[in-house]
C-alpha cells in the first residue's frame, strides 16, 4: 500500500538506519528501485519532483507507482521533491500523495515559517506528512569562509524554533551537501558536529539528507569509457553516509547516482551492440543498472534491509 513515512523514520531513528528516498521519472526507474527494495525487504520512499511531473504529466507517474504497489505488495511512501509552492503541495495531496516537501529554504526564515505551516495544515487535515528544509542545499564551494557557512548551514537554535512553531515531520538540513555530481571542490566533507548539535535540540526528530549521491568512480568511468565527458564529478563517500545514517539522518535523497548508473549501463550496450535498435534492450538494461545500485545503497549505506 502507499503509506507515509511517520513509522518508518520513527523506526530508523530508533533502529540506527535510514529509508532511501529515490526520484523517479520513468517506468524502467520505478521498476528497478521497487524489485531491489523487495529484494531486500527495505521500506521505500519515491519521490517525484516539479521537473518529473512536467516530463512525465502526473497522472502517469501516480499510476505507476500504483502498478508498482500492486505488483510487489510494498509499503511505498509517494512523496513530493522540493515541492516550491502550497499549490504543488496540495495538488499532490489531493492526487493520494502521502508525503511532500515544501522547499521555502530559499525564502527568508519568517516567510519559510508561514509557507510550510500553511502546507502542514493542509496535509495533516489529510493525513500526509511533510518535510521542510532549513539552510541552503545548494552549490556549497568547499573554501566558503565560515561566514558563508554560518549563513548557508542550518542554525540549531534555528531549527529547534522551525519545527516547533510550523510542527513539521521531518526537515532537510544544510551541513555540507549539495545537488548533482559536483559537490566538492577540494576534500568531501560534512559538518557533522552540526549534526549531533541540531540532533540535541530535537532528539527523536526525524531529519533528511538532500544531495547524498557518492557519484560512485566506476559508473563516471564508464560514461566517459563510451563516449561520455563527465570531469571532476565528486559526491558524498559512503562510510559518511553510513555515519549520518546512524544518526539522526532517518531519509537519504538518492538521484545522481541512478542517473549515472542509468546512463554508463545505456551507453555501454549501445556501444557493444551497435547493430541492436531494440529499446527494450537498452532500457532493460538501464533498468537492470538502477535495480543493482538501489540494492547497493539498501545494503552498503542506508542499513534498511530486512527492516519491513
Ligand atoms: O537531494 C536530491 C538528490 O541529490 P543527488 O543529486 O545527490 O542525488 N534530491 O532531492
Ligand atoms: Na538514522
Ligand atoms: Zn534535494
Amino acid at each position: 500500500p502507499l503509506v507515509t513515512s511517520k513509522e518508518l523514520f520513527k523506526k530508523a531513528y530508533e533502529g540506527g538506519y535510514a529509508i532511501g528516498a529515490f526520484n523517479v521519472n520513468n517506468m524502467e526507474i520505478i521498476q528497478g528501485i521497487v524489485e531491489a527494495a523487495k529484494e531486500e525487504n527495505s521500506p521505500l520512499i519515491l519521490q517525484v519532483s516539479a521537473g518529473a511531473r512536467k516530463y512525465a504529466r502526473p497522472v502517469y507517474l501516480k499510476k505507476l507507482v500504483e502498478a508498482a504497489v500492486e505488483d510487489t505488495g510494498l509499503p511505498v511512501v509517494l512523496h513530493l521533491d522540493h515541492g516550491e509552492s502550497f499549490e504543488i503541495c496540495k495538488a499532490c495531496i489531493d492526487d493520494g500523495f502521502t508525503s511532500v516537501m515544501i522547499d521555502g529554504s530559499k525564502l527568508p526564515f519568517e516567510e519559510n515559517i508561514t509557507l510550510t505551516k500553511k502546507v502542514v495544515d493542509y496535509a495533516h487535515e489529510h493525513g500526509v506528512v511533510v518535510e521542510a528544509e532549513l539552510g541552503r542545499i545548494g552549490g556549497v564551494e568547499d573554501n566558503i569562509s565560515v561566514g558563508e557557512r554560518e549563513a548557508t548551514f542550518t542554525d540549531p537554535d534555528q531549527a529547534l524554533e522551525f519545527v516547533e512553531r510550523t510542527g513539521v515531520d521531518s526537515l532537510a538540513i544544510a551541513i555540507g551537501t549539495s545537488h548533482g555530481a559536483y559537490k566538492f571542490k577540494g576534500e568531501p566533507y560534512l559538518d557533522f558536529k552540526r549534526l549531533e548539535e541540531i540532533m540535541k535540540r530535537l532528539p527523536g526528530f526525524p531529519l533528511v539528507l538532500h544531495g547524498a549521491s557518492t557519484v560512485l568512480p566506476e559508473f563516471v568511468e564508464a560514461c566517459n569509457k563510451y563516449g561520455g565527458s563527465i570531469h571532476s564529478a565528486k559526491g558524498v563517500p559512503e562510510e559518511m553516509l553510513r555515519k549520518a545514517a546512524s544518526l539522526g539522518i532517518c531519509k537519504i535523497n538518492i538521484d545522481t547516482d541512478l542517473r549515472l548508473a542509468m546512463t554508463a549501463m545505456i551507453r555501454k550496450y549501445l556501444a557493444e551492440n551497435p547493430s541492436e535498435f531494440d529499446p527494450r534492450k537498452y532500457l532493460g538494461a538501464a533498468r537492470e543498472a538502477i535495480k543493482e545500485m538501489v540494492k547497493h545503497k539498501i545494503r552498503n549505506v542506508l542499513g534498511s534491509s530486512n527492516k519491513l
